[in-house]
């Protein structure tokens, strides 16, 4: 493919135009010649080729807004490096025709390149600003060296404020920190990075941010710094968070489940056998609870269980947590509690259950409960543990109801 340039050339250089041209013809190069009487005619940046003799004094403050260069009678580096500094691209003389086709090359070659490169750029940060999450990239030396749009939005500030910082100025020191440390331990790892961290948005909110990072290698396969996609998963956690807490938690009452009980004595079973402190079970069951439902209806005997869970919540102590089990039988567990100090606090919870009147339906209704309790011992497992309080409340049920059992 021949590439057509356009050069533009002052009058006195009309005889070795046509040198050049021969020269450059062999390179696929055609060139469309312009004379002109000034600098001035040809426009900025482009490549003008001037006699010394036709550069006016007016010319010469144009050299350095042009690609300039002055051809003189006799060439010697003094007089280059004279045209040089007043603003010239380069200088030849006249009978360097192969040097100045070459130059000429060099420099249509060159700008050709750039040219499309800056086409190529320009189209990448058009696809890189449609995209609706936050991109930046950084190089190894941890100073941005562009972003996104998206990105200047969620900083409130514009890619002139962001390009050419650290993390160090434009975030807070506090979370600037953490993203310092994940991108040292990214650059000298290499590869991909995946992590969540805090972000503070332009308007002062604060956001869930999942970070992707990927380091980007130079051609000469150096690490030549990363690039990072920021996801905002604000809803997302959060809706993980009402999920898990909804999958603890019993519907009718809001009290704990089975599931959370489950996960909180492996826990707690765990502390205690660390810290060396008592850990207690209370198990307690409602009695002749079915009357309640058969008196008041199903949701007679919904409302009771809630007040029930209320009650009871109002007489925990720290340490202790309550825990519906199944229909009507609740469980709490009280760290840091012997069987002495678990079965006075069942006595009083036994006692004062009994004497409560709680209104259902516009009714008073007092209602009892029987309890079994355990204090834990860290040699028997755990499924015998509940066995033996399941017992226990077996008991309290048998011998008459309304009463408290320890295990045995
Ligand atoms: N309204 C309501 N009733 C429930 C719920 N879960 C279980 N029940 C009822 O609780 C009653 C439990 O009955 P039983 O196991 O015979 O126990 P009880 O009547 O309390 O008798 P004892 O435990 O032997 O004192 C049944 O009638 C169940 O329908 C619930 O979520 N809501």
């Amino acid at each position: 493919m021949v590439n057509t340039f356009q050069i533009y050339f002052s009058p006195n250089l009309a005889l070795c135009k046509s040198q050049i041209e021969a020269w450059l013809s062999d390179y696929s190069m055609k060139v469309e010649w312009r004379c002109i009487d000034s600098i001035e005619e040809c426009p900025a940046s482009e490549i003008v080729l001037v006699a010394e003799g036709d550069l006016s004094t007016k010319d010469r403050r144009l050299l350095a807004a042009r690609r300039s260069l002055v051809v003189v009678e006799r060439w010697s580096l003094d007089a280059s490096v004279k045209w040089i500094k007043m603003g010239a691209t380069n200088c030849f003389d006249s009978a360097s025709t192969a040097h100045i086709a070459s130059w000429l090359f060099s420099e249509c070659t060159h700008f050709t390149r750039s040219e499309s490169e800056k086409v190529d750029n320009s189209m990448l940060q058009i696809v890189i600003d449609t995209i609706p999450v936050p991109i930046f990239y950084k190089d190894h030396l941890h100073i941005y060296r562009g972003c996104n749009d998206a990105f200047c939005d969620f900083l409130g500030y514009p890619k002139e404020r962001i390009v050419g910082c650290s993390v160090y100025d434009i975030a807070p020191k506090h979370l600037a920190d953490i993203y310092y440390s994940a991108d040292c331990e990214l650059l000298a790892q290499g590869g991909t990075q995946q992590y969540e961290a805090e972000a503070r948005y332009a308007n002062g909110t604060i956001h869930e941010i999942e970070f992707n990072k990927a380091v980007f290698l130079r051609p000469d396969g150096l690490p030549g710094g990363q690039v990072g996609v920021m996801l905002d998963i604000t809803e997302r956690n959060q809706l993980m968070r009402e999920l898990e807490k909804s999958s603890q938690t019993d519907q009718l009452t809001g009290a704990a489940n089975r599931r959370s009980f489950d996960q909180m004595i492996h826990e707690e079973w765990k502390n205690s056998k660390e810290s060396g402190k008592p850990l207690s079970l209370i198990s307690l069951d409602l009695d002749h609870f079915k009357k309640i439902n058969d008196q008041y209806g199903h949701s007679g005997g919904d409302t009771a269980l809630k007040l029930i869970v209320n009650w009871l919540d109002d007489h925990l102590e720290e340490g202790d947590s309550l825990y519906r089990i199944g229909g009507e039988e609740f469980y709490i567990l009280m760290t840091d509690t012997d069987l002495k100090k678990a079965l006075v606090k069942a006595e009083s919870l036994r006692e004062g259950l009994a004497q409560h009147a709680f209104t259902i339906q516009n009714h008073e209704v007092n209602m009892t409960l029987s309890i079994g309790v355990v204090q834990l011992d860290m040699d028997v497992i755990l499924d015998k543990i509940l066995e033996l309080i399941d017992r226990a409340l077996y008991e309290a049920k048998n011998n008459g109801r309304n009463q408290v059992r320890a295990a045995t």
